[in-house]
């Protein structure tokens, strides 16, 4: 929990002792409290220096007491009775000292950082405020401007720029233990009393500006903030710090923060915290799992096409410093991708003030033959089946028999493509999200035969080139895009209904989403969906000449998107999608009065009748629809956990992060709330099946609703991939 120590005589060590963070859990918290007292009233005692163990000062509060009734000693008193002290109290960060453990090191005489530190209030990204004084002491340390913005981002600092902002005293690339010893030797009473060191007696360095800088700091993060409390709180928390004396500030601070505490939001950002974190943890029905599954060495990979996704992978990978080979078939093809590469590259390197980019590790070819070497082949060309197909047979020819065989489908049978090799168990999807080298999302799709090693391999590879990796089953569309088609057809509907475009999307931006569903149509391009649809039977000529229009495969069916596409309106590239553009390739989405009468006529034709649509039933069916998606991934096993599809949500749709994701959403709302709802939409449509509760959803509601953790549970056929 921590430990005491004595050294040169004169100098208490404690250090913290709780891995793998040395996280502020009530008996660290008890344990750092007794300890302190013990060398602050130790007559031999002359100065305090306080660490962590094995490398990590601390990385604050333990996230898994919030929501726990209340034990253990505050921090509170514990940091007051640390700066009060005549004796001089060193922190010797090392790793990380963030939220609570920086509040630590803030109540500390003087701070000495390792070079590789990192410092900071990550609490916003957890709902909350730093609450155990951080809000009052950071801007009296470095002012409010600086303090604004770290505190409403929860941005992390460098050591070094800690030192230029003066959060720290020194940087030190050796032992920074024995350097903070003898930095603690050396202020022993020199500095009596120690008073100028002692945050909470500063008045704050405000400049004049400091009113108008919260101003635009609350500004700011309401238009950023997407619905989400903690950075408004935040900047409330700062104000207080700026106009009232500390105890008062104090008193805010406290205030501000029990009000968060218990929050929805604050329930919903620390259950993503560690649903990011378990997804890594994936096991597969042989019993392999992530910590007995050794991954491949991968150097060298092979990029087969280099359209958008191609050149987002080939990025990435280029960015985690691995080699690659990108291959294109046409020359003119090759030529534009390799440009754009090259352009990519060349921006990060600008924007991180590099000179040179690493083109180094990068080999444009129109021959798979120069696959012959590489580790783990990436196949990005267009959803073509046949197409995909051809590549792997003609990849099992070219590559060595030991390369993994990796294909970015966005839906697409990965075991189909398995099966036309000779080596089923290497061959996993790795389905990245544009832009690839932005978007931190990575499904692993794992085929029946995909090797416990080719997952882990994918998941490893995933990692370094910082993403969020999820594996997933087989299935159209996998887990994201499989909701996602459920998502849009809601929207499509709810505008054949008398919704516009516009206004369902600002009720989803209002809701926290990135984007709305429409405006994210446009910028994927229609013609996307579009492709899929005609590969999927939906539209084209296999479809019964018959079959009237708005019915597909024994459902209702919408065919406004693809009514848009035949006319060319492809979304921002062409222009006009849902919106309307100034020129092809414009950004700004702009309500279009022709789409408005396209819809009207498209009413009429079909004998619609159109109706006032309530925000409430676009979040409502768009949302439920997904959730009830979800449970039926989980049941037939395609996801492992709802925690794994609120990943995928959150990280690679734009779901709002305060909102937990659709499954935890569901969860807050009420799983009878939402049984209830979609029985009621479903009886309105009961044309849309998938609007039908789902056997898992209905026998959660009978079992009375259990959290989220305890969902499998109830999963009655474990048939499942996962
Ligand atoms: C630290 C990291 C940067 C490390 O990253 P890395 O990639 O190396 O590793 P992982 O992210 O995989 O983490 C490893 C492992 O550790 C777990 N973990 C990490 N941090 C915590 C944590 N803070 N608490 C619990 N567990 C943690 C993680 O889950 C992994 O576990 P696994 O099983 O998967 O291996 C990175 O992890 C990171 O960024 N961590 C989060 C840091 C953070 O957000 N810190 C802020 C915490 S909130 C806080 O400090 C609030 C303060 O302002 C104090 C507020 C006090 C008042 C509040 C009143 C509430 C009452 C309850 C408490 C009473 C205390 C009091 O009154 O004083």
């Amino acid at each position: 929990m921590a430990r005491y120590s004595r050294t040169e005589g004169t100098i208490a060590l404690i250090t913290l002792s709780n891995p793998p963070v040395n996280a502020l859990g009530a008996a660290v918290r008890r344990t750092i409290t007794d300890i302190m007292h013990r060398a602050l009233t130790d007559g031999e005692v002359k100065a305090v220096v306080l660490c962590g163990e094995n490398g990590t000062f601390c990385a604050g509060a333990d996230i898994r007491e919030f929501g726990k009734p209340p034990s253990g000693p505050a921090l509170v008193p514990l940091i007051h009775d640390m700066e009060a002290s005549e004796k001089p109290v060193v922190a010797a960060i090392e790793g990380v000292a963030l939220g609570g453990g920086l509040e630590i090191a803030l109540g500390c005489h003087y701070r000495i950082a390792h070079a590789k530190a990192r410092l900071g209030f990550p609490e916003v990204m957890l709902g909350l405020i730093p609450g155990a004084g951080g809000s009052q002491r950071l801007p009296r340390l470095i002012g409010i401007p600086a303090a604004l913005e770290l505190i409403t981002t929860g941005r992390l600092v460098s050591a070094q720029e800690a030192l230029k902002l003066g959060i720290v005293d020194q940087v030190v690339d050796g032992n920074t233990i024995e350097t903070a010893v003898k930095f603690a030797l050396n202020v022993i009473g020199v500095c009596r009393p120690l008073l100028s060191r002692r945050l909470s007696e500063r008045t704050p360095a405000f400049s004049v500006d400091a009113a108008a800088v919260l101003e635009e700091g609350m500004a700011r993060v309401k238009q950023r903030a997407r619905g989400a409390f903690a950075p408004v709180v935040c900047v409330q928390a700062l104000r207080a710090a700026a106009t009232l004396p500390y105890s008062r500030g104090m008193e805010t601070e406290e205030q501000l923060i029990n009000m968060l505490i218990d929050s929805s939001q604050a329930r919903a950002l620390q259950y993503c915290f560690f649903a990011q974190r378990n997804a890594r943890k994936w096991s597969l029905p042989s019993g392999a799992r992530w910590n007995n599954s050794k991954p491949r060495a991968v150097h060298r990979v092979g990029v087969v096409g280099l359209g958008t996704m191609g050149r987002g992978i080939t990025v990435s990978l280029v960015k985690a410093g691995i080699s690659v080979v990108a291959v294109e078939m046409e020359e003119k093809q090759m030529d534009l991708g390799m440009r754009a590469v090259l352009g990519m590259l060349e921006r990060d390197a600008q924007r991180r003030g590099d000179t040179r980019p690493p083109t180094h590790l990068l080999t444009f070819t129109l021959s798979l033959q120069q696959l012959g070497n590489v580790d783990l082949v990436i196949e990005a060309v267009f959803e073509d089946m046949a197409l995909k197909k051809r590549l792997f047979t003609e990849l099992c020819n070219v590559c060595k028999p030991s390369t993994l065989l990796c294909t970015n489908t966005s839906g697409l049978d990965v075991d189909a493509l398995a099966v036309v090799t000779h080596r089923r168990s290497l061959v996993v999807g790795m389905h990245f999200f544009a832009p690839a080298n932005v978007m931190k999302l990575l499904e692993v799709v794992c085929g029946p035969h995909s090797s416990a090693e080719a997952v882990a391999t994918a998941m490893t590879l995933g990692k370094r080139l910082g993403k969020v990796g999820v594996v997933v089953g087989n299935c159209p569309g996998f887990v994201g895009n499989r909701m996602m088609k459920l998502y849009l057809d809601q929207a499509y509907f709810l505008l054949e209904e008398g919704a516009a475009p516009e206004q369902v999307d600002q009720v989803l931006e209002e809701f926290g989403f990135t984007m709305g569903i429409f405006k994210v149509s446009d910028l994927s391009g229609l013609d996307v969906g579009w492709r899929v649809r005609k590969a999927s039977g939906l539209i084209g000529p296999d479809v019964n000449p018959k079959t009237p229009s708005r019915w597909r495969q024994g459902c209702r069916y919408s065919p406004l998107p693809d009514l848009l596409c035949e006319q060319g309106h492809l979304g921002q590239k062409s222009g006009r999608g849902w919106y309307l553009y100034e020129t092809p390739g414009g950004k700004e989405p702009k309500p279009d009065p022709a789409m408005h009468r396209f819809l009207q006529e498209y009413r009429s034709r079909y004998g619609l009748t159109p109706r006032h649509v309530h925000a409430h039933e676009v979040i409502e069916r768009c949302t439920y629809a997904m959730a009830n998606e979800g449970f039926r991934i989980l049941e037939e096993g395609i996801a492992a956990r709802a925690e794994d599809i609120d990943v995928i949500y959150v990280f690679g749709y734009g779901w709002p992060r305060h909102r937990g994701g659709p499954m935890f959403h569901a969860a807050q709302v009420g799983l009878a709330t939402v049984l209830q709802r979609l029985e009621h939409y479903h009886q309105l449509h009961p044309d849309v099946p998938h609007l039908q509760p789902s056997p898992l959803l209905q026998r959660l509601v009978e079992a009375g609703s259990p959290p989220v953790h305890h969902w499998r549970e109830h999963v009655q056929h474990l048939h499942s991939h996962l």
